[in-house]
């Protein structure tokens, strides 16, 4: 925040922002995937995006919307329970009979507790913030945050590859909503655009996620989908199936836009080259041999 200049902009009381930061750390539980860990990694790679692309200086993002990109990435998965939004209306859970007629049940519950620590006592360091300034950091917010729901991006993803292709207009509103949640999407994933030996663990974290969500479904007399069967799931196929169809599209996007983004690009295709040789290897063998985490010994 410091580096971005929104403490000294928004003036922005740090003993504030240090107990909003520890109430939000404390809004996360333990899944494998969605835990503190991963909003710790989405939120470095959002300052990333926007430090080193001079998004800010470049007057590409103003001040206050870089600042509602960190502070949402830090809440976008704020309670998340390690299960999908098809899973809470399957398990007629809590969060579906509050979200479900609107859609994206997850992602307006971790909207919800992002809003009840901004309203907590002492955590508010938004308290001079006009009231201009504070209602636009919240419609920020909740765009950002209902753009991380993976039907949200798919929605939106032709319209994106339109603008990486005919040229992203800064003064085209609509170009701007798209462009920051594709930022969001961006840093949401960019666990598969690092090494590979730490894209590969993430991966075997998410499984382990979808797995017990699949287990739960069996327990409950429903059929999991193949990607979260663990008697049924073959890992490779499936990432490289992601990584194809939702993941590598977005950096490549990311990239046309902003010259200087070439290396995630680069990580990601390399992250798939390894996906296709583990595949490779593991086709060879008796496929029935394999459980599904094996792949990641
Ligand atoms: C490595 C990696 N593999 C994944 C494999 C499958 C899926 C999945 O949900 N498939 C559902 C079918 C219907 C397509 C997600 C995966 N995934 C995500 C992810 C991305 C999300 O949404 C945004 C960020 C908007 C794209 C939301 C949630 C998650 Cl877990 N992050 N990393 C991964
Ligand atoms: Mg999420
Ligand atoms: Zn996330």
């Amino acid at each position: 925040m410091e580096s971005l200049g929104v403490i000294n902009k928004f003036r922005l009381s740090r003993e504030s922002l240090a107990r909003f930061t520890l109430m939000v750390r404390k809004g996360y539980r333990d899944p494998p995937y969605h835990n503190w860990m991963h909003a710790f990694s989405v939120t470095h790679f959002a300052f990333l995006l926007v430090h080193n692309l001079h998004m800010t200086e470049q007057s590409i993002l103003t001040h206050l919307e870089a600042l509602a990109l960190i502070v949402s990435s830090m809440c976008h998965d704020l309670d998340h329970r390690g299960t999908t939004n098809s899973f809470q209306v399957a398990s007629n859970s809590v969060l579906a009979s509050l979200y479900s007629s609107e859609g994206s049940v997850m992602e307006r519950h971790h909207l919800a507790q992002a809003m009840c620590i901004l309203n907590t006592d002492d955590c508010n360091f938004l308290e001079n913030l006009n009231r201009e300034e504070y209602t636009l950091f919240l419609d920020l917010m909740r765009d950002i945050i209902l753009a991380t729901d993976l039907a949200h991006h798919l929605r939106i993803v032709s319209e994106l590859r339109e603008i990486a292709e005919n040229g992203y207009d800064p003064n085209d509103q609509r170009h701007h909503e798209l462009l920051i949640c594709l930022l969001m999407t961006a840093a949401d994933l960019s666990d598969q655009t690092k090494d590979w030996q730490s894209s590969k663990h993430v991966a075997e974290l998410i499984y382990k996620e979808f797995f017990t969500q699949g287990d739960l479904e069996k327990a409950m007399g429903n059929m999991p989908l193949e990607m979260m069967d663990r008697e049924k799931a073959f890992i490779p196929e499936l990432q490289l199936q992601f990584l194809d169809d939702v993941a590598i599209p977005v950096y490549e996007i990311v990239a046309k836009i902003f010259p200087g983004a070439e290396e995630p690009y680069t990580s990601i295709k390399t992250s798939r080259r390894n996906w296709a040789r583990l595949r490779d290897v593991y086709k060879r063998r008796k496929p029935e041999s394999t459980s599904s985490l094996e792949v990641f010994e």
